[in-house]
């Protein structure tokens, strides 16, 4: 499918080390703002980019209208080196490894790096390709409340266990040849979406 990269606010150019937060962001919140930061310092990212995700596939229910979704996200994470993008409805994917094959097509010389929450670790074993995903890009992991067990006893750590680096060459990683992952200990932030939901949904 053609597609714009400008379209999508993707300005990328060879030699960069860009970092790939996919999300449903339903809503945006404080807690997707911290790791942002955090994975810029800590992994020595040009930027990072949060793919607002049509609708996860793993997911029963919809998520919110993506336009609101993007509009809440840019209002949240506003920062120079933080792109919000709908890149996903231009693609037409919802996959992750589909997603990545894409801009790596487009965006030859471009340093990708899939970033992710503990919990998303946990569960990436059940994800269409994962081990394509984690042959693709180096993977940046960052600490969530109450997935750190469930994150190192994970599938996907125990296969790839000799390609973690440790946290201390986390800034090495965006250039690092995959498979090769890193999870980094960053301050913990307890929010989640569907905490927000469930305080917005009593409300009404
Ligand atoms: N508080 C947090 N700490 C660390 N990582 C987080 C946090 N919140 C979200 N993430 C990570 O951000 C990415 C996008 O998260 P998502 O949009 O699903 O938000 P969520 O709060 O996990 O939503 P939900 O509760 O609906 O599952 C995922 O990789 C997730 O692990
Ligand atoms: O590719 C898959 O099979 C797949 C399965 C589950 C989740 N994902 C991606 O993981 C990211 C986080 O999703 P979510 O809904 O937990 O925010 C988002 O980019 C999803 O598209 C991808």
């Amino acid at each position: 499918m053609a597609w714009n990269a400008h379209e999508a606010g993707l300005h990328l150019v060879p030699g960069m080390t860009v970092g790939l937060l996919g999300g449903s962001f339903d809503p945006p919140h404080a807690g997707h703002v911290h790791i942002t930061r955090e994975a810029l310092r800590r992994f020595g990212l040009d930027r990072v980019v949060w793919l607002v995700s049509p609708g996860n596939p793993l997911k029963a229910h919809g998520p919110a209208p993506l336009a609101e979704r993007i509009a809440a996200a840019r209002r949240i994470m506003a920062h120079p080196r933080v792109i919000v993008s709908d890149v996903e409805r231009l693609l037409g994917t919802r996959h992750t490894a589909r997603t990545l094959a894409q801009l790596q097509a487009r965006f030859p010389g471009v340093n990708f790096v899939w970033l992710m929450g503990a919990d998303n670790l946990a569960q990436l074993h059940r994800w269409e390709d994962w081990r394509e995903i984690m042959e693709r890009v180096p993977v940046g992991v960052l600490a969530r409340p109450g997935s750190r067990m469930a994150a190192r006893g994970s599938v996907a750590a125990d296969v790839y266990r000799h390609a973690r680096l440790p946290d201390r060459a986390a800034g090495l990683l965006a250039r690092a040849v995959p498979p090769a992952w890193s999870f980094v200990n960053v301050p913990l932030v307890n929010l989640s979406s569907t905490e927000l939901r469930g305080a917005a949904g009593s409300k009404m």
